[in-house]
């Protein structure tokens, strides 16, 4: 049940805003949001920042006591060692994360993760206490060719392999579909709901209903807060990942507060 759930808004800022910005739109964004505390306080907001910008954040959220979460785009699979430029979920830990997206399309293409990498990431994620946002969706042709559910089930089993029960308990998984990412292209309500519904019922064959009435499947691709509300009311839509809009702190604490603009 969809009520059970509390929503996420997650904002992806990707390779967006150096540290100072990050203050900066870290600050504006709490204050929108606490300035309509009492339209949004059911919904969860997490931003996924550059890792450059976390201690940043950090001090921030910290020193404020801003009821925001933060986490990171990307991690490493290792734990420590000679792996140049990768940064550990230990680090990620340290620097007091609650989430860390894994498997976004962008890596999967501009830097070739595989589904056992992926499976890799969201074990390593685990294992600092970091709560994975696994991303998952299919490509335009794979769409065209209405393997979109097949397709995006694959991703998720692969990448849950040797995840345990109470691990799976706490995932978030973020269906976003390429096509619609960054495009304008907003996939429909139901092109949503196609898919988080099915993602959720493959939740129940791989666990168990408590999984899958527990995980919050998120919809991800051109949200903004003109469209949020109807994806949102979705039964197993539970928030959004938001790249693009998720850099205006005003606009994406309107997307935080999409319950005002369900009329
Ligand atoms: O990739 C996304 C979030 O992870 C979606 O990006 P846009 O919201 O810019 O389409």
């Amino acid at each position: 049940m969809a009520t059970t759930r509390t929503p996420l808004m997650a904002g992806n800022w990707k390779m967006n805003l150096d540290h100072t910005e990050a203050i900066a739109t870290v600050q504006k964004l709490a204050w929108t949001l606490k300035d309509a505390k009492h339209d949004y306080e059911a919904v969860e907001v997490a931003v996924l920042v550059p890792f450059t910008d976390l201690r940043s954040v950090q001090t921030l959220v910290d020193a404020d006591k801003l009821d925001l979460r933060y986490g990171a785009q990307d991690l490493s699979r290792h734990e420590s060692g000679a792996f140049t430029g990768e940064v550990s979920g230990a680090m990620l830990a340290r620097l007091g994360c609650t989430y860390v997206a894994v498997g976004h399309s962008e890596r999967r293409e501009y830097h070739a993760e595989g589904d056992d990498l992926v499976n890799a990431k969201v074990r390593a994620a685990f294992a600092h206490g970091l709560v994975p946002i696994l991303c998952v969706g299919e490509g335009l042709e794979i769409r065209k060719a209405g393997e979109q559910v097949s397709h995006t089930l694959a991703q998720v089993e692969a990448a849950l392999v040797d995840v345990s029960r109470e691990q799976a308990l706490q995932v978030v998984i973020a269906y976003e579909p390429v096509w619609a990412i960054g495009t304008g292209e907003v996939a429909t309500p139901e092109d949503a709901q196609e898919v988080c519904g099915a993602i959720r019922r493959v939740l129940t064959e791989l666990y168990d209903q408590e999984v899958a009435d527990a995980v919050r499947v998120l919809y991800g691709g051109s949200v903004k807060s003109g469209n949020v509300a109807q994806i949102m009311a979705q039964p197993d839509v539970d928030g959004a990942l938001v790249g693009g809009a998720s850099l205006d702190p005003v606009e994406f604490a309107k997307i935080a507060r999409y319950q005002a603009h369900v009329a």
